[in-house]
């Protein structure tokens, strides 16, 4: 069984600070972008890659990422929306009806995450609805209030949730105009079908596969490079 890749990567980067849009600086002489997609490119279980980009900079992402790094299966650079759940609402309507199998969303700025874990989660999401790549968390969680800690949930519930993050393409698209509708903001595409009654299965990844957001998260990157996870 093969899926559909969407990528949002319409962000601006704002917490990086850097003078170009994050997903754009060099690691290892690639873009991060490039770094991402090429995971996805090359698994024999994806069949074709959206990417949702800045619309002021599809042009630059076609050229310097795409073709530059041929990169075969992305079908398409569209563009995003103010935030990322506008970005991603913008790709899966891109697929529109035509998408009947499952789509994998996964952030443009998360270059490590393991492709041997691919088909698991096409799997899990085929078999399940929904499925969530995330690690346990290591340190104790507090809820805040005003400065003064309200509660201190139980660790060994808690998750880190990642990217990808995958669905029947059906069941997500539904998930985002219902959100749009009620006016609901989530800050992962998980949230958005859980409201709606489902429970997405969490699949173990790798606590290697961060979000690069800020500047030591690239000082990460460049060590993780040096010593690859084991395949
Ligand atoms: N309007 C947006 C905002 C974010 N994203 C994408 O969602 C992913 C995770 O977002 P984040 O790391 O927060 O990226 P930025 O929004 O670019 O960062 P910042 O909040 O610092 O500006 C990134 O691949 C980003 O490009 C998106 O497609 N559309
Ligand atoms: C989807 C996500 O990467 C899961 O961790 C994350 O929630 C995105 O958050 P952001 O604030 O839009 O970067």
């Amino acid at each position: 069984m093969t899926a559909t890749v969407l990528i949002p990567a319409a962000g601006m980067g704002r917490r990086m600070g850097a003078d170009i849009n994050k997903q754009y600086l060099q690691l290892a002489g690639r873009p991060i972008l490039a770094h991402t997609l090429s995971l996805f490119d090359q698994s024999p279980h994806v069949s074709r890659i959206i990417v949702v980009s800045p619309a002021d900079e599809i042009a630059y992402c076609r050229r310097e990422v795409v073709a530059r790094f041929g990169l075969r299966k992305v079908e398409a650079v569209i563009a995003g929306g103010a935030e990322r759940q506008d970005s991603v609402r913008n790709g899966l309507r891109h697929l529109g009806e035509r998408e009947p199998g499952v789509v994998l969303i996964h952030d443009g700025v998360r270059p490590f995450f393991p492709a041997r874990l691919i088909p698991r989660v096409i799997a899990a999401a085929a078999e399940q609805g929904g499925c969530v790549v995330g690690v346990p968390v290591k340190d104790t969680v507090k809820e805040v209030e005003d400065g003064r800690i309200r509660a201190t949930p139980e660790r060994g519930r808690l998750w880190l949730a990642q990217t990808p993050q995958a669905f029947s393409c059906a069941l997500v698209r539904d998930a985002h105009e219902q959100a749009l509708a009620d006016g609901f903001r989530g800050t992962d595409d998980a949230s958005l079908v859980e409201r709606l009654g489902h429970r997405p299965a969490m699949l173990e990844g790798s606590y290697r596969n961060i979000k690069i957001t800020t500047p030591e998260d690239l000082l990460v990157a460049e060590a993780f490079l040096t010593r690859p996870e084991e395949p």
